[in-house]
């Protein structure tokens, strides 16, 4: 899907936002002056031959995005993930053009329609219906296409009459449902979507959702930010993980989503005074999905199944799997390390795995055996090192997302579901016998 030979929909250049923050305001008019003062002094400088100076500064230099470059496939939805501040509303500011990059550039090809601070562009003494061919127009449509659209966007903005009304005397929710209804029913080819969904009602927010997913299934380009991990999961083909104005991490959702998770979980108890920071690590895995993060306290040197020493096998259900990995652990590791191994399935969700409590002796290097019950199909091996600090609170010292991968065969499949329950009929003479009876 993103890997066609059309060009992308959008691609960010290297592209930064700058900021000068003043401690007082007086330093920004002391700024302006040094500025203007220096200006005028190079030109004097340059007449008579000699060096230019730069004007001193009384601002402190911001980025509030820096480095980002990006191409986003037509059809692709992309998230954007990160903590407050990290820079997911200057991105898509920039993209959708309200902010000018202080460096690099954006290219974007077709129409873009953002939800963002909906409503802001609608005259408040003009009524809706004025309004809807305003903000239409100002999206690219010509009269004729907004008239043959204009059913469809009153219908799905649902506010009766007032669509003749101006628009100051809406409620917010009404200029919501309206802004709403234009961007999405304009057919873009990119739409941006900040966490403005969590607006309307449970049947507008119902309704919005499924016209995002209509438009993304006919090829519009989605950008999409959200705090909700599992939004993001749901809905997005890849994404990006956004940190004070740079890229942490960019991938598969569910990894990002893992890797988003467990830093709050970190800062969480950083908080409480210990635990350095998560970083991106080399990933061991073959498959394009494989990731991997962690703290500089342990980290995994190796991961194979042992029969062939590959990171890739298939095993008929019923057979034994056993993997060996190798890891590293610092001086500074804690002492209370567990091995988490977990089995996800192809959309790396979480199907089952267990923790190995370490003992020391087993530091370095350990194999893990199980009997493969799994359905038909691929399946993937994660890996973590994880520090207990609770009864059922553990803490990720490294992970590596898919690792290893399997396929789980059989020709004759009689159980149902993803996994053998190991159903045995007990009994079976009695039993009919009894019910017979
Ligand atoms: N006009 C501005 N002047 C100075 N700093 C700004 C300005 N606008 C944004 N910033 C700063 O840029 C950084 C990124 O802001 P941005 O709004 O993009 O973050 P965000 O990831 O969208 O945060 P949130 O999740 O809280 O919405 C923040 O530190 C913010 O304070």
């Amino acid at each position: 899907m993103t890997e066609t030979d059309q060009p992308a929909a959008l691609e960010l250049r290297g592209l930064g936002k700058f900021y000068s923050l003043y401690a007082r305001p007086q330093d920004r008019l002391r700024q302006s002056v040094a500025g203007g003062l220096t200006a005028l002094m190079n030109r004097l400088r340059v007449r008579s031959g000699r060096p230019t100076k730069t004007a001193p500064t009384f601002y402190r230099p911001f980025w509030a995005l820096r480095d980002l470059s990006l191409s986003v496939a037509r059809g692709e939805t992309l998230g954007i993930v990160g903590q407050n501040g990290s820079g997911k509303s200057t991105l898509l500011q920039l993209v959708a053009g309200t902010l000018q990059p202080s460096e690099g550039e954006v290219v974007t090809r077709g129409r873009i329609a953002a939800l963002l601070e909906l409503g802001s562009g609608f005259n408040p003494e003009f009524t809706g219906r004025e309004n809807v061919f305003m903000n239409a127009a100002i999206l690219g449509l010509e009269r004729r296409q907004i008239e043959a659209r204009f059913e469809e966007i009153a219908a799905f903005a649902d506010i009766g009459d007032f669509i003749e009304q101006p628009v100051k005397n809406y409620s917010s929710g009404m200029v919501v449902r309206l802004a709403f209804a234009v961007s999405v029913c304009v057919d873009p080819d990119i739409l941006i979507v900040d966490e403005a969904l969590a607006v309307g009602d449970a049947a507008f927010q119902f309704k919005c959702l499924q016209r995002i997913r209509d438009l993304s299934e006919r090829g519009t380009t989605l950008l999409f930010v959200s705090h909700d991990m599992g939004m993001v999961k749901t809905f997005c083909h890849r994404a990006v993980y956004l940190e004070h104005g740079r890229v942490k991490a960019i991938g598969d959702p569910e990894a990002i989503a893992t890797q988003y998770f467990y830093d709050i979980r970190c800062q969480q108890r950083a908080g409480l005074g210990s635990g350095p920071e998560m970083r991106p690590l080399a990933a061991l895995g073959a498959d394009a999905r494989s990731t991997a993060f962690g703290d500089s306290r342990a980290e995994f040197q190796s991961a194979r199944f042992r029969r062939t020493s590959g990171t890739r096998e298939l095993f008929e259900v019923g057979t034994e799997i056993e993997i060996e990995v190798e890891f590293t652990l610092a001086e500074s590791a804690p002492d209370r390390i567990h091995l988490a191994v977990v089995i996800q399935n192809t959309k790396l969700l979480e199907l089952c795995g267990q923790r190995f409590r370490l003992h020391q002796k087993e530091t370095g290097r350990t194999v893990v055996r199980w009997t493969n019950q799994l359905a038909p199909g691929e399946y993937f091996v994660s890996l973590r090192l994880e520090e207990r600090v609770g009864q059922d609170v553990f803490v990720p010292l490294t992970v590596q997302v898919a690792a290893l991968a399997f396929s789980s065969t059989w020709d004759e499949r009689l159980f149902l579901g993803i996994t053998d329950p190991g159903m045995r009929l007990v009994n079976h003479a009695n039993h009919c016998a009894i019910s017979a009876a």
